[in-house]
C-alpha cells in the first residue's frame, strides 16, 4: 500500500469508533507476564498484524478477544462491549490442527456451523440463505470443488481454507485469524489474504492477523502489533520493523534490510530467555 494511501487510512481509522480496544491490558500466566500496559484500538477497515516469537502471546491474545481467556489487568471490548464468549461479532480463524481422517462432516457442513451459530429459527428462507452463503464462502476461498467430500480425508491446505471460509460466512465486524496462511501455497496464500483484506474494507470489519511471516501480507497490512517477551510496540510496518526497534524488543542485535519489496530480519539470532525463536527470514 502506498505510504500516501496508508497514512490517509489511518487518519481515517483513528476517527472511526474502534471495533476492538484494549486498555492497560496485562496478561500473565503465575510469573510469566506475556504483555502488559497494552492499549491498542484497531478501527474499521484496519488490517492490523501480530508478529512475534514462539511464546509471546499471540495466540493468547486472540482467546482474550474471544472471551476465552480472562486478562490480569485492564480492559478489553469488542464494538464498545466488554468481551464475550460466543460474539456474534466475531469470525475466527483458529491455528490450524490436523482434523482426523475418520472425520466424516463435509466441508460445507463445517462451513454451515459458522453461520448457524449466528443465527436462529430455519424456516425456508432461512434455508435458502443458508445455502447462498455457504455457497458464496466456499467460492470466496476456492473450496466449492471439494466441498462435499469428508473434512478428515481433505488437504492441510484445503482444511485451511474452509475454516476462512467458516469465519467469513456470517459478516463479522471483528476477523480473528491465527495463522491463517499455514499450510497454503504461495497463490492460495494470496487468495486468503486479499479475500481477508478485502471483507475488511468492504465490511468495515477488523483484521487481527497472527503471522510469522509479514513479507505475504505486507501489502495489506495497515500497522504491526511485534510483542517479544513481554514488551511490545504498535505502528506501521515502516516505523515498527527496523533494526533499531527490533534490537530493542529483542535485547539483541538484529538487522532489518528492505530487499525489494520484502522485509529480511537477520544478522542476529533473536535469543530469548535462552530459548532460540523464529526470526523472519530464517528457517
Ligand atoms: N492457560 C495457560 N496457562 C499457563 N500458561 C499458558 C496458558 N496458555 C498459554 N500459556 C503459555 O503462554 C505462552 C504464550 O502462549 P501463546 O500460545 O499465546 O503464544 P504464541 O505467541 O501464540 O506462540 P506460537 O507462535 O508458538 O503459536 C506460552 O509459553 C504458553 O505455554
Amino acid at each position: 500500500m502506498s505510504q500516501a494511501l496508508q497514512q490517509e487510512r489511518h487518519v481515517a481509522a483513528q476517527s472511526a469508533e474502534p471495533r476492538v480496544r484494549l486498555r492497560s491490558a496485562r496478561l500473565a500466566y503465575g510469573e510469566r507476564v506475556l504483555w502488559d500496559g497494552l492499549d491498542l484500538d484497531v478501527a474499521p477497515g484496519e488490517f492490523l498484524a501480530v508478529l512475534g516469537p514462539n511464546g509471546s502471546g499471540k495466540t493468547s491474545l486472540m482467546r482474550v478477544l474471544l472471551g476465552l481467556q480472562p486478562l490480569s489487568a485492564g480492559s478489553a471490548e469488542i464494538g464498545g462491549e466488554p468481551v464475550q464468549r460466543g460474539s456474534r461479532r466475531i469470525g475466527y480463524v483458529p491455528q490450524q490442527r490436523a482434523v482426523d481422517v475418520t472425520v466424516a462432516v463435509r466441508g460445507r457442513d463445517l462451513v454451515g456451523l459458522g453461520w448457524d451459530g449466528h443465527h436462529w429459527g430455519l424456516g425456508l428462507r432461512g434455508r435458502r440463505e443458508r445455502r447462498q452463503r455457504v455457497d458464496a464462502a466456499l467460492a470466496a476461498v476456492g473450496a466449492a470443488g471439494y466441498s462435499d467430500r469428508p473434512v478428515g480425508l481433505l488437504s492441510g491446505g484445503e482444511q485451511q481454507r474452509l475454516r476462512v471460509a467458516q469465519a467469513l460466512v456470517s459478516d463479522p465486524d471483528v476477523l480473528l485469524c491465527d495463522e491463517p496462511l499455514l499450510s497454503l501455497d504461495l497463490a492460495h496464500q494470496r487468495m486468503v489474504s486479499e479475500l481477508i483484506a478485502r471483507h475488511a474494507r468492504g465490511r468495515e470489519a477488523a483484521v487481527l492477523f497472527v503471522t510469522h511471516e509479514i513479507n505475504p501480507v505486507l501489502p495489506l497490512v495497515d500497522r504491526v502489533l511485534y510483542l517479544v517477551n513481554g514488551k511490545f510496540r504498535v505502528g506501521r510496518p515502516e516505523e515498527v520493523m527496523t533494526s533499531a526497534t527490533l534490537t530493542e524488543l529483542y535485547g539483541t542485535p538484529v538487522e532489518v534490510v528492505r530487499v525489494g519489496d520484502r522485509i529480511v530480519v537477520a544478522g542476529a539470532e533473536a535469543v530469548n530467555n535462552g530459548v532460540h525463536h523464529h526470526v523472519e527470514g530464517q528457517p
